[in-house]
């Protein structure tokens, strides 16, 4: 029997350091997250970042958090139990880090007597950081425990038509009577390097800021996490119709040390009151459910700092979340794959 299995980023249990920790202790030592060596991946890790950063972390997910727990992980079961229904074969919810592992996730289909599963990674866009550690640690989890399973994968999905649209007509509703001077697309940042690893032909080169790296449909293209999220940009505003002096494409969540993919959110966000562009919106088409670094990162933080810099409207557009015609979208994929 056929069955899929939905594979979130995941949460820690709490929003406290004790519970934070451990998490980010699972995330950060992940070698396709800080892609080092272990032992300098471990001395950066335990000895330098879980020093501070889980009171910090924990601090920000107490702003966030719900009384029926983390946003990422009670977003994703609402829509899980909208696919569900609406999908002809099991479907499971999983999350690559924390307690909802992957292993539970598999077993909770097995145990429905599902033998071929469709993995199904909820990033649109293709990072080492997100798709890939997914993959690569199921296929661990199935030689070790499933060895009579079959894998499939739903590849990146930042081009597919029906995804496009939920975030276009997402977009369009949200905007509804509202008049803004930007609009600002924030996608999660990753490393440069990263985006030169996972480049099968080696032909990445120096970055210029806005301008596309490689071309859509050529292979380089196939696992540029950058080119993806232009490509996602380019793709929904046409959609919309948006011209090219009213949107921008910005990465956030960056993490000290390496160069990260430019511009930063945070600093194009902060300088635009300058600019004269003081009614904004930002959408985050790289998480398709809200989270800390859409709800704090964003809507808080980024906010309180445009207002400082004399912004005057700011608009967090939410992601995708359990809207129905997402659900449906994800269901419909699931159906043809199991058809
Ligand atoms: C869009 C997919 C994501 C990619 C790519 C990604 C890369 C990446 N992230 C970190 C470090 C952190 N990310 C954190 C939170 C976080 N990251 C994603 C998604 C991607 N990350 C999500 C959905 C979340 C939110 C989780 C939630 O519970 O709401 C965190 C934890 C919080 C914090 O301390 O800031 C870290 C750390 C790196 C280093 C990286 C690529 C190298
Ligand atoms: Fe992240
Ligand atoms: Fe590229």
């Amino acid at each position: 029997m056929k069955g899929a299995l939905l594979i979130n980023l995941g949460s820690p249990d709490s929003p406290t350091p004790k519970d934070v920790k451990p998490y980010l202790d699972e995330f950060l030592m992940d070698k396709y997250v800080i892609d080092v060596p272990y032992l300098l991946r471990a001395l950066l890790v335990r000895g330098i970042i879980l020093r501070k950063r889980p009171e910090e972390s924990a601090h920000a997910y107490s702003k966030i958090w719900w009384k029926e727990g983390s946003p990422l992980i009670v977003l994703s079961e609402r829509m899980h139990k909208k696919v569900q229904p609406l999908s002809n074969v099991p479907v499971a919810l999983a999350m690559r880090y924390g307690s909802m592992t992957i292993e539970k996730g598999l077993q909770e289909l097995n145990d429905q007597g599902v033998t071929e599963v469709l993995l199904f990674p909820l990033y649109p866009q293709y990072a080492m950081a997100s798709t890939l550690t997914i993959l690569v640690l199921a296929e661990e989890i199935r030689k070790k425990k499933f060895p009579h399973m079959k894998f499939s994968d739903v590849p990146a999905f930042y081009n597919k038509p029906d995804y496009i649209k939920n975030v276009a007509d997402s977009i369009q509703k949200n905007l509804q009577g509202y008049d803004y001077d930007q609009l600002v697309f924030s996608y999660h940042g990753i490393p440069e390097r990263h985006v030169r690893k996972t480049d099968k032909t080696k032909s990445h080169k120096k970055f210029v800021t806005n301008e596309m790296c490689c071309e859509v449909g050529t292979p380089e293209a196939e696992f540029c996490y950058r080119t993806h999220c232009y490509e996602t940009t380019r793709l929904v505003v046409e959609q919309l119709g948006i011209p090219k002096d009213k949107y921008c494409v910005t990465f956030q969540s960056r993490l000290a040390g390496d160069k990260w993919l430019e511009p930063y959110t945070d600093v194009e966000i902060d300088n635009m009151p300058k600019r004269g562009i003081k009614k904004i919106a930002v959408v985050t088409p790289a998480f398709v459910t809200d989270c800390l670094e859409t709800l704090e990162e964003i809507a808080m933080r980024a906010k309180e700092d445009f207002e400082a810099n004399g912004g005057e409207e700011f608009l967090a557009i939410p992601c995708l979340n359990d809207d129905d015609e997402w659900c449906q979208t994800v269901s419909n994929w699931i159906n043809d794959w199991a058809k």
